[in-house]
């Protein structure tokens, strides 16, 4: 077997903002894998700024990996355990390598019987006017579950936005999430969330910076909206250490990225342990390009939640690459798999 890896900028649309800063473009990484004249592929998306593995090195691990791609599966996880974008990278270029198709990886319904995934509209932070459009727009496109970025902006302003859905939607005509990024300082935390409630709101993600274990708890203890980690997970990469924090700080969801938290085996393995102490969950993606969000997508299919998920976010670049997925009435469908570009792995290869 073969392995090669090359890099690739995605180019937001249009800048698109959250509490941590406004991104333009986003870097990302593909791991290729050849073996007797089959080609698999898979998206190292690591995210700049928010990722574990957003070290300088990273390059040099992916390099590490393709000399020793034919080394064992044991040796090679031990190797990559605080890299989970190359991890997740790994996955999905095996998976892919052994499939009929490199991006059919889960066959099932999603892909064969056009059954969709339940998925939420996503509005990026701005000026009213800005976020107001966004959310006539997804309004328009038949969401019924919206995310909201808030923390940037003057809260005043957040709430009367709130206030404008609710006046016209009620919370089973819309199911209204919020993002705060860590933006709240933990003393102020409960006023707001207090104030928030009012809207009848699903979630809030991240209140307040990670590792703040205590502040945290405190705030999943007497919240009177569900509070959804996201953030936090991040590199927390033990099963020991996943118990210990959810035991401590008891959230009533928790948001899982495969890029972030390892991939498809580190997501399963926060799955586990978060039903077994009757927490939610759901999956989003990390902003990857359509061949990260194809592996994902196919993979959420699979688990059957009911809850509308985070993978909204194909058409957020210029410069993303054709794929069959495809966002109607705020689901996500498979449409035809021949869209994928023929040669697209082998130009990626160039
Ligand atoms: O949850 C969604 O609808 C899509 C994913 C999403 O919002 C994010 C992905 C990656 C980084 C952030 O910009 C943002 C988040 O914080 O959840």
């Amino acid at each position: 077997m073969k392995a090669t890896y090359t890099k690739y900028i995605l180019n937001f649309k249009r800048p698109s903002g959250t509490s941590r800063g406004i991104m333009t473009h986003k870097e990302t990484w593909f791991l290729i894998l050849e073996r007797d004249g089959n080609l698999g592929i898979g998206e190292c998306g690591i995210l700049r700024g928010l990722s574990a593995d957003d070290v300088p090195e990273y390059e040099e691990k992916l390099i590490w990996l393709c000399k020793h791609i034919e080394g064992n599966k044991a040796e090679l996880q031990a190797e990559l355990k605080e890299f989970p974008s190359i991890q997740f990278g790994l996955e999905q270029a095996l998976l892919s390598l052994e499939s009929q198709n490199p991006f059919e990886l889960f066959p099932s319904d999603f892909i064969h019987k056009n059954a969709p995934i339940p998925i939420n509209g996503l509005i990026w932070m701005g000026d009213e006017q800005f976020m107001l459009s966004q959310l006539e727009d997804k309004l328009k496109e038949g969401f019924r579950c919206i995310k909201m970025k808030i923390g940037a902006i003057d809260f005043k302003t957040e709430l009367s936005i709130l206030k404008s859905i609710r006046k016209n939607f009620s919370p089973s005509e819309i199911e209204l999430r919020v993002d705060a990024n860590g933006a709240f300082a933990p003393e102020d935390a409960m006023v707001k969330l207090n104030t928030l409630a009012e809207f009848k709101l699903h979630s809030i993600e991240q209140p307040i910076k990670p590792k703040q274990k205590e502040a945290m708890a405190r705030l999943c203890g007497q919240t009177p909206l569900p509070i959804a980690l996201d953030e936090e997970l991040i590199g927390v990469f033990d099963v020991t250490e996943k118990q210990r924090l959810l035991q401590t700080i008891q959230p009533q969801f928790i948001i899982l990225k495969p890029s972030l938290v390892g991939g498809f085996q580190g997501s399963r393995e926060w799955i586990e342990i978060a039903e077994s102490m009757n927490i939610g969950w759901w999956v989003t993606s990390a902003l990857e390009s359509n061949i990260g969000l194809n592996a994902i997508a196919q993979w959420t299919y699979t688990l059957s939640s009911d809850m509308p998920q985070g993978l909204g976010t194909g058409s957020l670049f210029t410069n993303n690459f054709e794929s069959p997925l495809a966002v109607r009435d705020g689901q996500l469908w498979y449409g035809d798999g021949t869209v994928w570009k023929q040669n697209l792995i082998k130009d990626l290869c160039i």
